[in-house]
């Protein structure tokens, strides 16, 4: 059964902004699971724009359905993640300047060092997911170095304006798709999904979970979390 993972980010956006203690993301993610989220998602930059350390710390004690970690593959990340011990992490690439993620990993090009954070990770019984583009070479590259999951980037798909380019780039993610469970990965996906883009998506044969947080937060702004999230998980499965 498809799940939704609610990814929180952009309520810390919100209190970053005045650096205050208002909305808080461990709130949020209490009235998301009571919304129906099926799994709470936070990703902690290395520039800490949005969510705190403390954030983490609190949502694991608190996280009732189960928390992904995202975060790059770096010393400091891997020593929070072993300390943490998220229900599971997403590796994800980050850059400094970017405003959001731009592109997946590249694993086939760092498959050594990527491939020491995923046993890291996994010896101390934390699942591995990896962010990347539908792209044949990174998937194989993430059962190489025996991830559990992907997540596909669907920001192209979201991205895309023409209808053609929309049907091919749905096209990449559902062979994206077959190609990964071929591989024996399980598979997740998000970036950019909204609740006019979701369901096609939602459709791909085999996808497990999407993560999704700046739709739902910015609807969230106007009509509240509970309604905001009640309605993605309709838009999802097809509710009208
Ligand atoms: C990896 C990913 O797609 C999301 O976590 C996204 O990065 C949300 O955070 P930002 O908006 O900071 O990119
Ligand atoms: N990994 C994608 C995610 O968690 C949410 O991305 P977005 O919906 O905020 O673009």
């Amino acid at each position: 059964m498809l799940t939704l993972g609610v990814n929180i980010d952009h309520v810390a956006t919100i209190r970053q902004a005045r650096r205050t203690v208002e909305p808080d993301p461990i709130a949020a993610a209490v009235l998301a699971e009571l919304a129906g989220a099926d799994g709470i998602t936070a990703h902690l930059r290395e520039d800490r724009r949005h969510m705190q350390d403390r954030d983490i710390r609190l949502l694991r004690e608190t996280v009732r359905t189960h928390l992904n970690l995202e975060m790059a593959a770096t010393t400091e990340m891997v020593q929070i993640a072993l300390m943490i011990k998220p229900d599971y992490v997403t590796l994800v690439p980050e850059k400094r300047e970017e405003v959001t993620t731009e592109g997946g990993l590249d694993i086939a090009g760092q498959l050594d060092r990527l491939n020491s954070v995923v046993d890291k990770l996994q010896s101390a019984s934390i699942p591995v997911s990896l962010f990347i583009d539908p792209e044949p070479a990174q998937i194989a590259a993430a059962a190489q170095i025996k991830a559990q999951f992907i997540e596909l980037h669907t920001g192209r798909y979201a991205e895309a304006r023409e209808p053609l380019q929309v049907q091919q780039e749905l096209a990449n993610l559902a062979k994206g798709c077959e190609l990964a469970i071929e591989a024996g990965l399980r598979v997740n996906a998000g970036h950019g999904l909204t609740y006019w883009n979701v369901r096609p998506v939602a459709c791909l044969p085999g996808m497990e979970e999407l993560n999704i947080g700046h739709s739902i937060i910015s609807r969230a702004v106007l009509v509240g979390i509970d309604r905001a999230i009640r309605e993605m998980k309709a838009a999802m499965f097809g509710i009208n």
